[in-house]
């Protein structure tokens, strides 16, 4: 069958991958990181300044949309890509996360998740079929599959009979999805931090791996300690097929990322960079930094700066930090734009130092001086 999001692998250096993934909305060198779009907008960014960025695919939120203003509706209106005026890839997550995440009193029985809206409280119910139909009405160049992601640190007893049921909802999965030709299902592998119980999970997927664009690293970044999630990405990510994107759900801290890619990785998103931005905590090349603090009060200097970003290039630390100090909604735009192009620019640079053979050096220069070693 023919898959309508393809990848083609560049080089290689250890497992550390630089390729392209094709999809209907055009292509995504990677490793990518993907900002997050949860509600048809990466928070305070114009379209047009996710262009400047660099980003090449955003991700949109099933559960979100679906609760406000609804899947039907925006496929009434032509689409997401059309909604929200952004011709390149969109990938959506499935909107199980999302519901034990957000969502409250929900109940998971053998059909789907019966849920109350964290926004009004009204009653609703995902199914498998229904998590498919929204990213169909959505029309996303990539769809995730319905799955549970049981809670960090599970244990054996709750996670495997959950492993079952997510593959059970895998096949109905498949079964519903109505758009093969135009667009792309992405496997999500569970087993929390138990290398036999992720291998059980990757076994059952790859019985339908021809319905398969990619494969997710699903269950992680949700509490676990930081060892247990490279642990288990060394073991498992390799073990993925080699020829399909692997795709880290909800990593967005610069080490991490580094690390993931390192095992093989090749995509990413969190909204860690828009969601500390707002806060107030942005990335530089030493660390993050927190611009309320006093000690910025009169600093001229940028953000970042080795950081050619236009923010960097036209703000000081003391603009910005008054901004969100006074919470002025520009200074959440300032903070936001440059934590995504950092991020953006990591991923770039990285992929350069794969190409180049060099990305163990790369990584642990990064991480040295970041982590003020
Ligand atoms: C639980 C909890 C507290 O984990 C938090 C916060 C929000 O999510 C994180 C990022 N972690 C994260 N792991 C994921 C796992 C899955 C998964 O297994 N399946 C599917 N369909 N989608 C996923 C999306 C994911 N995002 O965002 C920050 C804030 C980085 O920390 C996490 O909710
Ligand atoms: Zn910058």
């Amino acid at each position: 069958m023919k898959l309508p999001v393809t990848y083609k692998i560049e080089d290689k250096d250890g497992k550390a991958r630089a390729g392209v993934i094709s999809t209907p909305h055009g292509e995504i060198e990677t490793p990518v990181f993907m900002p997050v779009g949860t509600q048809a907008t990466v928070k305070t960014m114009s379209k047009e300044e996710l262009v400047d960025i660099g980003s090449e695919i955003i991700l949109g939120n099933t559960y979100h949309l679906y609760l406000r203003p609804n899947d039907e509706l925006i496929a009434r209106l032509g689409g997401l890509h059309k909604f929200m005026n952004w011709d390149r890839p969109i990938l959506t997550d499935s909107g199980g996360f999302q519901v034990f995440s957000l969502g409250s009193l929900r109940k998971i029985k053998e059909e789907g998740v019966y849920f109350s809206s964290h926004i009004d409280g009204s009653k609703h119910f995902i199914s498998p079929e229904k998590s498919i139909q929204i990213q169909n009405n959505l029309g996303s160049d990539i769809a995730m599959l319905f799955d549970e992601c049981p809670p960090g640190l599970s244990t054996r007893e709750y996670i495997i009979p959950s492993i079952e049921r997510t593959t059970r909802w895998a096949k109905r999965c498949v079964e519903a999805h109505q758009k093969k030709d135009s667009q792309g299902l992405f496997a999500i592998v569970q087993g929390g931090i138990y290398e036999d119980l992720r291998q059980k999970s990757l076994d059952e997927l790859s019985k339908m791996d021809e319905y398969f664009s990619g494969y997710a690293i699903g269950g992680l970044a949700v509490g676990e300690p930081r060892e247990d999630m490279y642990r288990i990405l060394d073991y498992i990510v390799e073990r993925c097929p080699e020829e399909k994107p692997r795709y880290l759900m909800g990593v967005g801290e610069p080490v991490d990322m580094l690390n993931a890619i390192e095992s093989g990785i090749d995509m990413m998103d969190c909204v860690q960079p828009t969601r500390l931005a707002r806060h107030g905590t942005v990335f530089t090349k030493d660390g993050r930094l927190v611009i309320k603090s006093e000690r910025y009060k009169e600093d001229t200097k940028p953000l970042d700066e080795e950081c050619n970003c236009y923010v960097c290039k036209n703000y000081s630390r003391a603009y910005i930090r008054h901004l969100i100090k006074v919470q002025e909604v520009l200074g959440l735009r300032l903070t936001s734009y440059h934590n995504l192009y950092f991020l953006i620019k990591l991923m770039k640079d990285a992929r350069e130092a794969i190409k180049e053979k060099r990305f163990k050096e790369f990584k642990e220069n990064f991480i040295k001086r970041y982590e003020g070693k």
